[in-house]
């Protein structure tokens, strides 16, 4: 692996009493890019990311976030913006009221509240309370706490969920523009279509990895569709899949 990934996961493998949920899983994010974390649903995403993020422990391997455990990773909060199921509004706050709390914690100014509030498009609804908030604006919200600190990394647990489509078209311009900016965003998600047009390099895991690369590279430069080469990776034997990944990085 080159020195660069600004995430690098070695062997990572989770396994819960008998069921091994992700298995020997190795790939890095490259800076500056967005790298589309996929699976089918149960394929191991959110445990991935939460071994990266060091909410669960992995049973073996290793997982370094800009040369560090995350826990290890000084102004890890700063420096890391996450969203992630189970990190949800203050009971009874406004939107406006719940990225203050987050703000204060963060060392972050009410302005800059102001200025995620606008990016996401929440304005209007910044007062009312959060808990009224349709599934979408959720994810905004989410998204505008994970913003706040100005973090270099983003780290999106299936952000499109619940997203209508205008919110999915904004959800990709606001990821673009993210690294257009020069941040590293990992995005799991099973959108495949949506994927496409959103991401630069692909990680593709079904409990055990099936390839990461770019997505040119997956796509042959855009002859082929994701949705087949994401079949043909997930419904492979694990051999296969291994003999994939090891010509991907030939
Ligand atoms: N704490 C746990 N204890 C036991 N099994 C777990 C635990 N957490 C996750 N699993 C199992 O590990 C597998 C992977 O789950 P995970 O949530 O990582 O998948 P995912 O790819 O994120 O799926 P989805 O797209 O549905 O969110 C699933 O079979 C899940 O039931």
């Amino acid at each position: 692996m080159s020195a660069a990934g600004v995430v690098r996961a070695s062997g990572l493998t989770k396994e819960f009493g008998p069921f091994t949920a992700v298995q020997d899983v190795t790939f890095e994010v490259r800076p500056g890019r967005v790298t589309g974390l996929l699976g089918r649903n149960g394929a191991g995403k959110s445990t991935s990311l939460r071994m990266l993020l060091g909410l669960v422990r992995p049973t073996s391997g290793t997982a370094t976030v800009f040369g560090h455990p995350y826990t290890e990773l000084p102004d890890a909060a700063r420096r890391v913006g996450v969203c992630m199921d189970g990190i949800g509004p203050t009971p009874g706050a406004s939107g406006r009221r719940d990225l203050r709390i987050w703000a204060r914690t963060l060392g972050v100014s009410h302005a800059r509240v102001d200025e995620v509030l606008d990016r996401v498009g929440l304005t209007d609804a910044a007062d009312r309370p959060a808990k009224g908030y349709s599934t979408g604006m959720k994810q905004r919200l989410a998204l505008a706490t994970a913003l706040l600190a100005d973090p270099e990394l983003l780290v999106l647990d299936e952000p499109a969920n619940g997203l209508d489509p205008d919110g999915i078209r904004w959800l990709r311009d606001t990821l673009r523009a993210l690294a257009a900016e020069g941040r590293t965003v990992l995005v799991s998600s099973h959108l495949l279509a949506e994927v496409e047009q959103t991401v630069d390099d692909v990680v593709v895991i079904q409990r055990t990895l099936r390839f990461a690369g770019s997505l040119a590279e997956l796509t042959s430069d855009g002859a082929q569709r994701l949705e087949d080469r994401f079949f043909s990776l997930v419904d492979g034997d694990a051999e296969t899949a291994a003999r994939t990944e090891r010509l991907t990085h030939a």
